[in-house]
C-alpha cells in the first residue's frame, strides 16, 4: 500500500492551559491532484493545523509525515524544499518588486546550483539562471498572470496579489500546497478567478491543501473536507456528508459571519 501523500497523525498544540490542536489526525490519499479543506468556527485551531504541517509551530505531541517521512518539527525551508509548501501571505509581497521578481525570489527556495557557484559565476550557475527564469515566466502564464509580469505589486488588485502568493508557492515547485484563507477578502468575481485557478493547480497534480471561511467555494472545490471546533476534529467526508452531518451544523449555528451554504 502507498504512503498517503500528507498525513497528520494525533497532533497536538498546547498554548499554556489552552489545547488549540486537540489529537488532529487527517490524510491526504494518492492520488495526487485532489483539494482538501479544513473548516471550522474562528478559534476551531485551523491555523494552528496548518503551521504545524508546514513547520512554522513544533507539535506538543503527534507527528506529520510527507510521503511517508516524518517531517515533524523540521523547520519551513526544509519541508518545503521536501514538497510541502506553505502559500506567501501578501506579508511577504514587497511593493516595489514586480510580478516576475516576486516568484524569481520564490524559485531561489530550489535553486539546484549553490550558492557558491552563482557567486564564482560557474557554467552550470549561469545555465541555472536561464532555467530558472523561464519557468519563473511559465509559472506566472500558469496562473494567468503573464500580463502582469512587469508590473509592480503596488499596482497590483488585491485578487492579483492573493494569485502572485499562489504563484510564489507553486515556484517551490511544491508537491503539496497549502493555501491558508486564499479567497478572504476577495469579491465574487475574484474568488471565482481564484477557484479557478486552485483547480487547475490540483489539476496539474499538486494536491492542495486549504483553509477558508467561504463556504460556497469549499462546498464547490473541495474533495475532502475536514471540520475542527474548539481543537478537536468533529467530521470529515465529501461536501455533502459535511453539509448533512448534525455535528457540523450544530457546530455552525450561530455564527454570524460564516454559512455552511445550507
Ligand atoms: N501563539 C499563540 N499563543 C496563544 N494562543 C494561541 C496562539 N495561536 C493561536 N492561539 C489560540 O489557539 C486557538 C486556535 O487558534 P487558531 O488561530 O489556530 O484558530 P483558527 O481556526 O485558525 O481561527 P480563525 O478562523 O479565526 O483564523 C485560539 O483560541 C487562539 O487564540
Amino acid at each position: 500500500m502507498t504512503a498517503p501523500i500528507l498525513e497528520a497523525r494525533g497532533l497536538c498544540k498546547r498554548f499554556g492551559g489552552l489545547l488549540a490542536n486537540d489529537g488532529i489526525s487527517l490524510s491526504i490519499e494518492a492520488p495526487a491532484g485532489k483539494v482538501v479543506a479544513v473548516i471550522g468556527p474562528n478559534g476551531a485551531g485551523k491555523s494552528t493545523l496548518f503551521k504545524m504541517l508546514a513547520g512554522f509551530l513544533k507539535p506538543s505531541s503527534g507527528q506529520v509525515l510527507l510521503h511517508g517521512q516524518d517531517i515533524t518539527g523540521l523547520p519551513p525551508h526544509r519541508i518545503a524544499r521536501l514538497g510541502l509548501v506553505r502559500t506567501f501571505q501578501e506579508t511577504t509581497i514587497f511593493p516595489d518588486l514586480t510580478a516576475l521578481e516576486h516568484v524569481s525570489l520564490a524559485q531561489q527556495l530550489h535553486r539546484q546550483a549553490s550558492d557558491l557557484a552563482v557567486v564564482l559565476g560557474l557554467p552550470r550557475a549561469r545555465a541555472d539562471e536561464a532555467r530558472l527564469a523561464g519557468a519563473a515566466r511559465q509559472t506566472l502564464e500558469f496562473m494567468e498572470l503573464g500580463s502582469v509580469a512587469d508590473v509592480a505589486a503596488r499596482h497590483l488588485p488585491q485578487g492579483l496579489l492573493r494569485l502572485l502568493g499562489m504563484a510564489m508557492g507553486l515556484a517551490a515547485q511544491p508537491r503539496v500546497l497549502l493555501l491558508d484563507e486564499p479567497y478572504a477578502g476577495l469579491n465574487n468575481d475574484e474568488t471565482q478567478r481564484a477557484v479557478a485557478l486552485t483547480r487547475k493547480i490540483a489539476a496539474s497534480g499538486v494536491s492542495v491543501l486549504l483553509v477558508e471561511h467561504d463556504m460556497k467555494a469549499v462546498m464547490a472545490i473541495s474533495d475532502r473536507i475536514h471540520v475542527l471546533y474548539f481543537g478537536k476534529k468533529i467530521a470529515e467526508g465529501t461536501p455533502q456528508e459535511i453539509r448533512d452531518d448534525p455535528h457540523v451544523i450544530e457546530a455552525y449555528l450561530g455564527q454570524e459571519d460564516e454559512e455552511l451554504g445550507l
